[in-house]
């Protein structure tokens, strides 16, 4: 219906028909926002109305019977999913008290890289995301399901089994390593699986019913959304780089005057980053990971700018395309130039309707903070213990920079470069 790359054929129709378009789906009533001024309208003024999500295959499968959250109607259930994960798993104190195992696990794969190797969870995650993103034409004919025309079915069916068996791996106390063999790596802090077990009996569980179900229809909701964005956002951003070596050298300079060869990047250096920040933000203007967010679904009828839109109609948030729009976005708005963003009071939060790859409002990113220092210290530690290029023979111009489509819209083609080690200490 939108071809493969959903997010250019929705910008090439707003540039004829305007940032707020009413298309009619299948039969699903659908306005596309296209406009840093019309996101406002959205997911500000009249955010409380456009706060639920669609019912669709994909999202049932995903959040077990829509137990979990990111896929969840607007509701008590909802709400206190949201409560629980913002309160207890991804506060900004969490997030520092998780640093330790990022460093950990970041210092691991420069080891790896130095050393001159993925993972089966890695696999179910990237099968997830497929099915998650996947515009299914099931969801917009529901008549058509019993057809399955996509095949849907198929794809969906093996991943919810191997999905069902890799969480259950994760949760079950014999797969995991004991919390004192985890202590001893990581130091005296719990994990994700820790604190909603220990959340299980607790009074502080915020009206959910914590049962093993729902604590794995979060944890795929949790790594499924964390795990992916991340990784692409660091791969989209090496790609920028090697296309444009002066922006890279400015990081590798910037990461060098602040740290020195001496030692590896650590948490406590990333604010004092700034240009390897200002690489992120331009990075995620033109490759938000979520190019079309998440879909949302009214709760009841509105008047938009004196358009009636009724209940359960759907909202498509165009944040690829509020990435490159003129109006928003001076010079080339196509161009990486993460110098834009120097002097500028723009940041990721959501509140600045023109940068919007982690949303915004109430079904805003909840792990942003979490999201935002896993990318800086990947990206920040990759650039600062590695040189990069490209194989012999081939230049940054021929890099193909083409997408492929999904809840994280990656790079189509992998990124292969070479590395080599530019600190002085082992
Ligand atoms: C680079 C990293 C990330 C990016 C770019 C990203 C982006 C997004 C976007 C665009 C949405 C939809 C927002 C909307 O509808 O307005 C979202 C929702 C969500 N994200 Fe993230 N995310 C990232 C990392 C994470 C991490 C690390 C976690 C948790 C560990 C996480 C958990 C979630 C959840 C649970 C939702 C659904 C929220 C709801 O529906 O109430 N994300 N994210």
């Amino acid at each position: 219906m939108l071809g493969s790359l959903p997010h250019r054929a929705l910008h090439q129709l707003a540039n004829v028909h305007g940032p707020i378009m009413h298309l009619k789906l299948g039969l699903v009533p659908t306005i596309v926002v296209s406009s840093a001024d019309a996101a406002k309208l959205f997911l500000k003024t009249h955010d409380a109305a456009f706060c639920s999500r669609p019912k669709t295959q994909a999202s049932e499968v995903m959040s077990y019977g829509r137990k979990a959250m990111a896929f969840s109607e607007y509701g008590p259930h909802w709400r206190s999913m949201r409560k629980l994960c913002t309160l207890e798993l991804l506060t900004n104190a969490k997030v520092e008290m998780f640093g330790g195992m990022r460093r950990e696990e970041v210092r691991r794969v420069v080891e790896e890289i130095r050393g001159g190797g993925g993972a089966e969870f890695r696999r179910i995650v990237d099968e997830a995301l497929k099915v998650a993103g996947a515009f299914n034409l099931n969801d917009f004919v529901p008549f058509l399901k019993v057809l399955d025309l996509q095949c849907s079915g198929i794809g969906i069916r093996p991943s919810n089994e191997e999905s069902e068996q890799g969480i259950g791996c994760i949760i079950q106390p014999s797969h995991r390593p004991t919390y004192a063999k985890r202590k001893e790596n990581h130091g005296n802090h719990k994990d994700f699986i820790d604190i909603m077990i220990s959340l299980m009996d607790s009074d502080c569980a915020h009206e959910v019913q914590l049962d093993l179900d729902t604590i794995k229809a979060l944890l795929l909701d949790l790594l499924a959304a964390g795990l992916d964005s991340t990784a692409t956002t660091v791969t989209w951003a090496f790609a920028e780089l090697i296309k444009h070596p002066f922006a890279m050298k400015k990081a590798q300079e910037e990461l060098k005057d602040a740290i020195g060869l001496d030692r590896m990047v650590e948490e406590k250096d990333l604010v004092n980053l700034e240009y390897l920040n200002m690489v992120i933000k331009e990075t995620m203007r033109l490759h938000p990971v979520a190019p079309l967010l998440v879909p949302r679904e009214s709760i009841e009828d509105v008047i938009v700018n004196d358009y009636h839109i009724p209940k359960k109609s759907r909202l498509i948030i165009n944040a690829w395309a509020i990435g490159r729009d003129p109006k928003a976005w001076s010079g080339d708005p196509e161009e990486f130039d993460p110098s834009r963003f120097a002097n500028s009071d723009i940041d990721l939060s959501g509140r600045y309707f023109e940068l919007i790859p982690f949303g915004a409002g109430r079904r805003g990113c909840p792990g942003l903070q979490m999201g935002l220092s896993s990318v800086q210290l990947v990206l920040g530690q990759l650039l600062h213990c590695f040189d990069w290029e490209l194989p012999d023979g081939v230049s940054p111009r021929d890099l193909d920079m083409g997408e492929k489509f999904g809840l994280a819209v990656a790079k189509a083609e992998h990124l292969l470069i070479k590395p080599t080690y530019r600190l002085k200490s082992t």
